[in-house]
């Protein structure tokens, strides 16, 4: 089974306007409310995907049974811990530019957290999770690394989407997956780079720290998956744009789902493109009609 871990799912509160004017009354010309985070928007893709998967992570409050009652709608799996405190509600201003505002978080208390961990010690090696999305304030940065080495010593499998110490740190745990954008590649080890073989060049050294699989995405410039004897490019399909959040946890589900379903790393890589790209092309995340009209335009080649 695919299990993925929200710890800190959100209210995604769209809001769009034709201009923000800071410091002044602003009035939206539409609003939407949908469910959010990370690991919730790789288990729908993998939904729209027929994979099956359960999402997991707390919710709480008038603003945790909303995300609740969504996903359900659409029949994703979920088992989540109930909390006390309220999910948070992340805003997105969709204006002359794409702002967003996302909250810190619910506070989660020892009992919750002893609930949510003990659902670990049933994986097999059978099991993948995936980690996705910011902690809340009340989590520690080991958080994500004690529940890998549970994961670990069952023999299951893990990715990890997250950036710097953080991610460093798991590689040596071997994560199936690690998809930096080019900037956190960047980031991570305090280079600036200044073209692909310089992207290639740090996104190998994934590959050597321990990552069994390196995608970069690299937004409308494409992605790229590095092995260790090739590197695959491909470019993005041209398309309307209507909303790029979402477009790497789409990528991750779809990488994540095919692999899973067929072990060949390339259709993985060639549907995790479809799926980043269907989401920008949507106003929502990508659906199974936007992903297969958009697999047929990915082009990969070898760099
Ligand atoms: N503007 C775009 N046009 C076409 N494809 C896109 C666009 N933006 C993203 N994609 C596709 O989605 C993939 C993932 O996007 P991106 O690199 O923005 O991930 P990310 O930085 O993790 O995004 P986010 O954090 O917003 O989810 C890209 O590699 C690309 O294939
Ligand atoms: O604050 P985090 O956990 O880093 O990111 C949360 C979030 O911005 O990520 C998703 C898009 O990737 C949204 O659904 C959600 O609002």
């Amino acid at each position: 089974m695919i299990y993925t871990v929200t710890v800190n799912p959100s209210i995604d509160y769209i809001v769009q306007l034709k201009e923000l004017t800071l410091g002044e009354v602003n009035r939206m010309d539409y609003d939407n409310k949908l469910p959010g985070g990370k690991g919730i928007n790789v288990s729908r893709i993998l939904k729209e995907l027929d994979q099956d998967n359960v999402a997991l992570g707390f919710l709480g409050g008038f603003t945790g049974n909303f995300v609740k009652e969504a996903i359900e709608r659409v029949g994703l799996k979920t088992h989540f811990t109930h909390i006390s405190d309220d999910t948070r509600i992340n805003v997105k201003i969709k204006a002359q530019d794409e702002t967003e505002i996302n909250g810190r978080g619910p506070k989660i208390s020892k009992e919750e957290l002893a609930d949510f961990t003990a659902q670990f010690d049933k994986l097999t090696v059978n099991d993948i999770v995936i980690f996705a999305g910011s902690l809340v304030p009340s989590l520690d940065d080991n958080f994500y690394f004690d529940l890998i080495k549970i994961i670990r010593s069952k023999g299951a499998q893990f990715v990890i989407d997250t950036t710097g110490e953080s991610l460093l740190k798991t590689l040596s745990e071997k994560p199936l997956l690690v998809k930096p954008n080019n900037h956190e590649l960047a980031d991570l080890f305090g280079v600036k780079f200044t073209g692909i073989d310089d992207i290639v060049k740090y996104g190998r050294k994934l590959l050597d720290l321990g990552a069994q699989n390196v995608l970069i995405s690299m937004a409308g410039d494409g992605g790229l998956m590095i092995t260790k004897d090739k590197v695959y490019r491909s470019y993005a399909p041209k398309g309307t744009v209507i909303n790029s959040v979402g477009a790497g946890d789409s990528m991750i589900g779809g990488f994540v789902g095919t692999l899973a379903r067929t072990k060949d790393a390339l259709e993985a890589f060639r549907y995790g493109l479809a799926c980043g790209s269907a989401t920008a092309f949507s106003e929502d995340l990508a659906d199974r009609v936007k992903i297969n009209e958009i697999l047929p335009k990915i082009k990969i080649e070898e760099y």
